[in-house]
């Protein structure tokens, strides 16, 4: 396999020149704003540092708040980077980056998307977890909604309390599945902080409508309960009604402030990501990521690695490690693939087997939650592939199902033993091997493990970075099939059309077109997916596919004749300071 790597194909260079041509006019329009003097300093979004103008320092009052040198974004990214790079360490670099997110976020962005392969792995996954389980003790400003149970008298307030007034997109989470590292408490708040932060420098959506919020509805983590730097409210979690009623109120408040907001669920537990899916998606514009983003970038993994070796996602067979809200959202999904590619529902559910921790997931399993029942195998068919205790264990479904596909959503580290990976490469010699879970610290196996157990024969995909391997002298890629490539299209389509939801179609529609971006399915050689140097360009036609089914399932509000691609073009945002000019104070 060769790491060579080919442009994204870009579909949208149609009506690219002009649309350039109209965004530079509106960098080039003035901005009339109404702070000054060290506020205005102290504004993250309008922040310019060194590079205020002689004008602006006059003008603005910041004659003698800054060094004398007047300097370009690009000289600021470049001191900044050797400010970077000086840090030893992820965190280190984690924090050094959050605090020009917080006090500068043009340079922020512009640094960022200059290193966007080197810098992503800090503001996301994997570091961005560390920076939740430590969230309390590095704590520097505040940034985005703490919405909190003992205040919930006062929901409306505190929204009203934004920064933000004309949010477009929101990341909610409530801390409790945080990645593979369980429930952070307000820590957690470090997700919708990283997700923003993609939704920007890979999908174009200005930092000003981007709104993270973190639900404080206590922690079941005796670590965070017990540290005296926590700063969250200590308590044990409320549950059941409590819960339902806050989230409803919080929802709601959300609604009425920011109608046209997306909202993206982030990292809930099990026990309530499908449920508030399930009562929110035809009420609000809204999508869980960990269950539909994360179908969406598989899927579309998954048909690009099909297409690359001439078959369909119908003939695969495929297991998952990880019943949970992840595991479930993907089987849906490439079962919904695999009906539109002609089987009958129940042929294409025979095709996928969940193991969880009870082993396989079989008929008449007792307390599987409602999402796990409608992905049971039949006991008629299984009952043979048993081992002493009754349950199916992975390996066993490796030598008697003999799937194609193993996806790992387990977020339990090392489960794709030597043993599962041969005994799968046994059955079938060019396995697809996907283990997603995060942090890197919870992956199923290590690349280069599968690689060497498969001699080069797996193609590998995992949800945190890892570095290509190399194997008797092949250099092979490893695609991060992670939600990151879809969800800031998602966005992007979504702000384009004026979409009013999200639907399963829209959803698919991400999936192809990523698929249609995959430098493997292109080329039939490279990796799975593209780099992230072009993800803005995915992203957009992602954009494109997402608004196009919202206009077909009738949800997008986009005005008759709008070109979409200019629309999309128009509402992409890039990290250039804008000419401030004074309005009165
Ligand atoms: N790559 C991505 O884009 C992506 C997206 C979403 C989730 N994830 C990762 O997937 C993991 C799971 O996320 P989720 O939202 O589905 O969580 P979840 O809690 O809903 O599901 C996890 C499931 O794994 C099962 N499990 C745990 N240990 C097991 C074991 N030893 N054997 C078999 N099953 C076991 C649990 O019982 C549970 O049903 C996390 O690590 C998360 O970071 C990755
Ligand atoms: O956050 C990520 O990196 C992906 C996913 O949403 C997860 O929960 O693991
Ligand atoms: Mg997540």
């Amino acid at each position: 396999m060769s790491v060579t790597l080919r442009p994204v194909a870009d579909t949208l260079r149609g009506s690219k020149t002009t649309n350039k041509n109209m965004l530079m006019e509106d960098i080039k329009r003035p901005l009339y704003i109404p702070y000054a003097g060290p506020v205005l300093l102290e504004t993250s979004l309008l922040n310019k540092g060194s590079a205020f103008s002689e004008e602006e320092r006059v003008a603005f009052n910041l004659a003698g708040l800054l060094p004398e040198a007047i300097e370009t974004i690009e000289e600021q990214a470049e001191r900044a980077y050797l400010q970077f790079q000086s840090f030893s360490n992820d965190m280190d670099k984690h924090i050094y980056l959050r605090n020009i997110q917080d006090t500068n976020e043009t340079l922020f962005y512009r640094l960022v998307n200059n290193h966007i392969t080197e810098m992503m792995p800090i503001i996301y996954t994997p570091t961005v977890g560390q920076a939740c389980e430590q969230f309390s003790n590095i704590y520097r400003r505040a940034r985005g909604l703490m919405v909190s149970y003992p205040n919930r008298h006062r929901i409306d307030d505190i929204l009203n309390n934004a920064t933000r007034h004309n949010v477009r997109v929101i990341v909610i989470t409530d801390g409790e599945r945080i990645l593979g590292l369980g429930d952070q408490g307000i820590g957690g708040m470090g997700i919708p902080i990283g997700k923003l932060s993609l939704y920007t420098s890979c999908g174009g959506i200005s930092p000003a409508y981007t709104l993270p919020i973190v639900l404080d509805v206590g922690t079941d983590n005796p670590q965070r309960l017990n540290d005296p730097m926590y700063m969250g409210w200590r308590n044990k979690r409320i549950s059941g009604d409590e819960y339902n009623e806050f989230v409803d109120d919080v929802l709601s408040a959300v609604q009425r402030r920011w109608p046209n907001a997306l909202v993206q669920f982030e990292d809930f537990a099990q026990k309530n990501a499908m449920p508030l899916l399930e009562r929110y998606k035809d009420r609000l514009c809204c999508f869980n990521d960990d269950i539909q983003g994360t179908a969406a970038v598989t899927v579309g993994s998954l048909l690009a690695a099909c297409k690359a070796a001439g078959t369909q996602l119908k003939e695969q067979t495929i297991a998952f490690l990880g019943a949970g809200s992840a595991g479930c959202g993907i089987a849906e999904a490439i079962i919904a693939q695999m009906v539109s590619e002609g089987l009958e529902d129940h042929q294409a559910r025979e095709k996928v087997h969940m193991v969880d921790r009870w082993g396989l997931l079989q008929d008449g399993m007792q307390n599987l939650l409602p999402f796990q029942q409608k992905l049971t195998q039949c006991l008629e068919k299984t009952q043979s592939w048993c081992g002493d205790n009754g349950a199916v264990s992975l390996l066993e479904v490796m030598e008697h199902a003999k799937p194609t596909v193993l996806i790992g959503v387990s977020g339990a580290p090392g489960l794709f033993t030597e043993e599962v990976i041969k005994t799968m490469h046994k059955h079938y010699p060019r396995p697809i091997v996907f283990p997603l879970s995060n942090p890197t610290s919870r992956v199923e196996a290590i690349p280069e493990d599968i690689l060497r157990w498969t001699r080069g024969q797996a193609l590998v995909a995992t949800g945190s970075p890892f570095n290509p391997v190399e194997l008797e002298g092949e250099v092979f890629p490893i695609a991060q099939c992670n939600n990151s490539y879809i969800f800031p299209g998602i966005g992007l389509g979504v702000l384009a059309c004026n979409a009013d939801r999200v639907t399963d179609g829209m959803l698919m529609a991400s999936s192809r077109a990523l698929a249609e971006c995959s430098p493997l399915a292109i080329d039939g050689e490279g990796a799975l997916l593209p780099p992230l140097e072009q993800i803005q360009e995915v992203s957009k036609q992602i954009a494109f596919a997402v608004a196009r089914a919202a206009m077909t399932d009738g949800v997008a509000k986009m005005i008759k004749n709008v070109d979409l691609k200019d629309a999309i073009e128009r509402q992409f945002w890039q990290p250039e300071y804008r000419d401030y000019k004074r309005t009165s104070f």
